[in-house]
């Protein structure tokens, strides 16, 4: 799904975001990121996106190449990629039924299909019942829960929640983990970064991932046993 090789991420002004990252990441997995503010977590999720290109390195996502003169392809890539960042920019005076069926446009789904996805999307976030309400009544953790709606409507096979908690209180941003911890299948794997190592400090499964100054500190590796 995700193949880094001595990844180095260097801004226009100098800044190296990024130092010599490895990564080997599976279908199916879940992945937290922790690290301070300023180490390089958005940069990452930006790489994987193709909002970014490696100044060095291998990145491949998903069987395809991250480099700008891939631009095209990754184009198509992100079809298959479900974003929940911070700002979440739902589409004021839309319902939130409304903002998850224009998260699927253009991408070949049929108004039954939209409808459908929509309804299980709002259910799997626990909030069917705000369907027809205007996202400008809704409160700032239900906002974020429609975000991860629209971003899961459209089956992604990968997705890319970057601080999704945000300022959340400590009830909500769990919650938020764990539906967006519950969305990892076979086929979808599951990023998830924060700075907020409580909140992932009960999860028993995944790989975590230290960052600090760019670089990888820590990786570490658990697998949930089944009886
Ligand atoms: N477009 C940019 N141009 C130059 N430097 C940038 C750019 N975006 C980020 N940086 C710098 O790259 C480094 C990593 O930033 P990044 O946003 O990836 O960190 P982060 O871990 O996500 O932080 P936070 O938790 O505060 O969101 C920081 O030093 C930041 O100032």
């Amino acid at each position: 799904m995700i193949e880094a090789n001595n990844v180095d991420l260097v801004y226009g002004d100098g800044t190296r975001a990024l130092k010599n990252v490895n990564l080997h990441i599976g279908a199916g997995e879940i992945v937290y990121i922790t690290g301070h503010s300023g180490s390089g977590k958005t940069s990452l999720l930006k790489l994987l996106m193709g909002m970014e290109y490696p100044t060095k390195g291998h990145l491949m996502v998903m069987g395809q190449a991250m480099k700008k003169e891939e631009r095209h392809n990754i184009r198509k890539l992100r079809r298959n990629i479900g974003p929940v960042f911070q700002e979440f920019k739902l589409i004021r005076g839309r319902t939130a039924f409304e903002n998850i069926v224009l998260g699927m446009r253009f991408l070949d789904f049929t108004p039954k299909e939209m409808e459908e996805n929509s309804k299980r999307a709002l259910e799997k976030v626990g909030l069917i019942h705000k369907r027809d309400s205007l996202v400008d009544n809704l409160s700032w953790g239900e906002g974020q829960r429609i975000a991860i709606a629209r971003a899961i409507a459209r089956r992604p096979k990968l997705i890319l929640a970057d601080e999704p908690t945000g300022n959340l209180d400590i009830d909500n941003a769990l919650n938020i983990m764990d539906i967006l911890t519950s969305l990892r299948d076979e086929s979808t794997t599951v990023i998830i970064t924060t700075h907020a190592t409580h909140l992932i400090k009960d999860k028993k499964e995944g790989i975590f991932i230290q960052i600090e100054r760019g670089n990888i500190e820590l990786e570490r590796r658990e697998e949930l046993g089944y009886e």
